[in-house]
């Protein structure tokens, strides 16, 4: 695959909203590229993905949901001086090596416990350790000490938070050895404050969080919670693309959060861990918005669910005083803060369970009493935070199991968010999270079509859907029709997509173009009966 070459239709600049921004130089559509870099300038894996994933192409060996099999090595292989980086390949490990490696390796050996060190201090060492050495471009260290670190800020809040930043920032400068020169502690414990304020999350190329980047052209990109860009990684490059025209000289936004959760929530995380107060367009108009209005209004809750509320707080009085939770003065507003509380914590909990068989079957139970508990007050509308999140960590876990049934019910989720959420929570089709979710939900009725022989529970989906060949054309085609907005044409995504959808058109039509046209045409019939899909689970 050729990797292709840095592009840039942004630049940094002053910024009315913060500091500085990134600001388009032309005119770009919707679906355009902003900018792409071969790589961010530093990129580390978190602790769980240092033994799966490559360190230096960042391609991760558990990789079912994208890649074709052929196209995901079948292990990464340690190096033998650190044993804590992993390469796919001996030209990776060479490249990781030349690049920063070498002057990192020996740093890394030293360390009491090297795999355990938290990403951001390894971040911290890897920027140190450059610099240091000199394989840093003036530039790119320039734009690095120029992003704000908020060092100032917490340390006037002072507490556990500036604690940290004082204990890590002086862990990752003694770690780097021999003893920085240029960089006294006082100086790595901003950096390990700017690595914190300004990292993007590593993600695969369907979303899976995977490690941190930090960059001086990413990294300067102000937030909104109604963002007009999009960071898209197709490992190792990094790009910006745009979710709707954006206009010469106008400034280009991305979302440090998850922008569907609602006001309260939103700012709450935007406080705690970038020190601002968003005041974005969205955040504009307060809680008024969809993503804050609930099915039903507080106070038509049924007795039933005003007790409940009433029996929780009696059991733990500050429940639903949280900051994030917060609805409105009334009583009955307070019983909707705490069960938005209660689902709130139930999520937490949920991921903080591992992907065990034991851990998974209890992480299960969690996810759907936090559904049912959606479901049965009534209060929640579907596609209002936190339900969507339970419901796509309710279909990460069930196909981590390897139960048919589960991964039926994984399936009939899938179609749920396809047809009822995304398209409110991600109104462009070209939405790189919509798209990666129509190919997961294409690739899953694929197996579930192709292997209905051999499994009762699949048998049952499609004998109630007997469409369902049909419904993969479909969907796929839609994947293949978006992934040149979505994540560029080029890209390593974008052609497994076209082969996927090749491969099928030919193994379907055997390359006749007036079959397929039929096929087109007949997809709205399709649809219709697909789309009754949506509704067979209750919740
Ligand atoms: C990743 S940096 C972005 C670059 C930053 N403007 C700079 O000059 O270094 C994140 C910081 O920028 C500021 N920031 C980003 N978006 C903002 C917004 N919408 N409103 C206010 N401050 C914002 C906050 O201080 C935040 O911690």
């Amino acid at each position: 695959m050729v990797t292709m070459p840095d592009e840039f239709h942004a630049q940094v600049q002053g910024s009315s909203t913060a500091g500085n921004g990134l600001f388009a130089t032309k005119d770009i559509p919707a679906g355009g590229l902003i900018f792409r870099k071969t790589r961010p300038l530093i990129g580390v894996l978190d602790i769980g993905h240092l033994a799966d994933t490559c360190s230096n192409c960042f391609v991760w060996t558990q990789d079912h949901s994208l890649l074709e099999p052929t196209d995901v090595p079948k292990e990464v292989k340690a190096c033998t001086g650190c044993q804590v980086l992993r390469y796919c390949s001996k030209k990776c490990q060479s490249q990781s090596w030349k690049r920063h490696h070498k002057h990192e390796c020996s740093v890394l050996t030293k360390a009491p416990t090297p795999h355990l060190l938290p990403q951001a201090v390894r971040a911290t060492m890897q920027i140190t350790r450059m610099r240091e050495s000199g394989v840093m471009a003036e530039d790119d260290w320039e734009g690095l000490v120029k992003l704000d670190s908020h060092y100032e800020t917490v340390e006037s809040m002072g507490g556990e938070r500036f604690e940290t930043l004082q204990t890590f920032g002086m862990g990752a400068w003694q770690y780097s050895t021999p003893t920085p020169r240029s960089f006294s502690i006082l100086d790595s414990q901003k950096m390990f404050a700017r690595v914190l304020v300004n990292a993007l999350t590593l993600v695969s190329p369907s979303f899976d969080p995977m490690g941190i980047c930090i960059d001086p052209i990413a990294s300067v990109a102000n937030h909104s919670c109604d963002p007009n860009a999009v960071a898209v990684m197709d490992h190792p490059g990094l790009s910006f693309r745009a979710l709707r025209s954006i206009k010469k000289g106008e400034e280009v936004f991305i979302s440090y959060i998850d922008s569907t959760e609602w006001f309260a929530m939103r700012q709450k995380l935007l406080k705690a861990k970038y020190h601002f107060t968003c005041r974005c367009s969205k955040c504009e108009h307060g809680p008024t918005l969809r993503e804050d209005q609930f099915a039903i209004r507080p106070k038509d809750l049924s007795k039933k669910w005003k007790r409940f509320a009433d029996d929780h707080v009696k059991e733990s009085p500050e429940l639903g005083n949280e900051e994030g939770c917060y609805v409105g003065p009334t009583p009955d507003d307070r019983r909707a803060s705490i069960l938005l509380a209660l689902a709130w914590d139930e999520i937490k909990q949920a991921q903080a369970y591992a992907f065990t068989p034991i851990s998974l079957s209890a992480k299960i139970e969690k996810l759907e009493m936090g559904m049912r508990l959606h479901y049965q007050s009534k209060l929640f509308a579907i596609t209002r935070q936190p339900w969507p999140q339970f419901r796509h960590e309710l279909m990460v876990a069930k196909l981590s199991t390897s139960n048919m049934q589960d991964a039926a019910i994984a399936w009939m989720q899938a179609v749920k968010t396809y047809f009822l959420i995304d398209p409110v929570l991600y109104p462009q089709s070209f939405h790189p999270v919509r798209v990666v979710h129509v190919w997961t939900l294409a690739l899953l009725t694929l197996y579930i079509v192709s292997d209905a022989d051999s499994h009762p529970a699949f048998k049952g989906l499609v004998e109630s859907c007997p469409s369902l060949p049909h419904v993969v054309y479909g969907l796929l085609r839609e994947v293949a029709e978006n992934v040149g907005k979505s994540h560029g044409e080029g890209t390593k995504f974008a052609k497994v997509v076209t082969d996927k959808f090749e491969q099928m058109k030919m193994d379907t039509f055997g390359g006749d173009a007036m079959l397929e046209r039929v096929m087109r045409d007949h997809l709205k019939d399709v649809w219709v009966g697909f789309r009754t899909v949506a509704d067979w689970m209750e919740y």
